[in-house]
C-alpha cells in the first residue's frame, strides 16, 4: 500500500457552543490540513495520485466553502442575526470542532472518487483531529 500526504491551509471564526472554557466565546483559527490518499498500484506516472490535482480537489472545497467563513452550529442563536444582518456564515449539523471539520473535508473528497485514508486537521500547533476510513 502506498499513500500521498498534501497539506492545505486555511482559517475560519467558530466557537463551541457546549464548551466549558474559552472556546464557547467566538474565536478564530489559521489551519493545516493534511489530507492522505491511499493506492496499491502505482500509475502510469508511478504515482498514487499527483500532488497537484489532490491539492486543487481540496482548495476548490476549501476556499469555496470553509476558508474565512465563520462556522457555526445550526442551533447557535447567532444564527438569525447572522441571517438578518446579511453576513456570511456555514450553520453545521454538528458542532464545528476539529473532528467535525476533518471528516468534512474526508467524506467531500471521498465522494469525488479519491481514495482518502485520512484527513488531519492542526486547529492549532499542538492540537489536531483525524478522521479515517479504510482506503
Ligand atoms: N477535541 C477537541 N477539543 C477542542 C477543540 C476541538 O475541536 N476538538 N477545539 C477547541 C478550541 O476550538 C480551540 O482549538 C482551542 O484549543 P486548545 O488546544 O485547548 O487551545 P490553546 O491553543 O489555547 O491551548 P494551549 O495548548 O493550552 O495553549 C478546544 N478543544
Ligand atoms: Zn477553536
Amino acid at each position: 500500500m502506498f499513500t500521498i500526504t498534501k497539506e492545505v491551509y486555511f482559517c475560519y471564526g467558530h466557537r463551541l457552543l457546549n464548551h466549558a472554557g474559552k472556546c464557547r466565546h467566538i474565536h478564530g483559527h489559521s489551519v493545516k490540513v493534511a489530507i492522505t490518499v491511499g493506492a496499491t498500484e502505482l500509475d502510469r506516472r508511478g504515482m498514487v495520485l499527483d500532488f497537484a490535482e489532490l491539492a486543487a480537489a481540496a482548495s476548490e472545497y476549501i476556499e469555496g466553502e470553509l476558508d474565512h467563513n465563520l462556522l457555526l452550529h445550526r442551533n447557535d442563536p447567532l444564527v438569525p442575526l447572522l441571517e438578518a444582518a446579511g453576513e456570511r456564515f456555514m450553520a453545521l449539523e454538528e458542532h464545528p470542532t476539529a473532528e467535525f471539520l476533518a471528516k468534512t473535508i474526508f467524506r467531500h473528497l471521498k465522494a469525488r472518487g479519491f481514495a482518502v485514508c485520512s484527513v488531519t486537521l492542526w486547529e492549532t500547533a499542538n492540537a489536531c483531529a483525524s478522521y479515517t476510513e479504510s482506503c
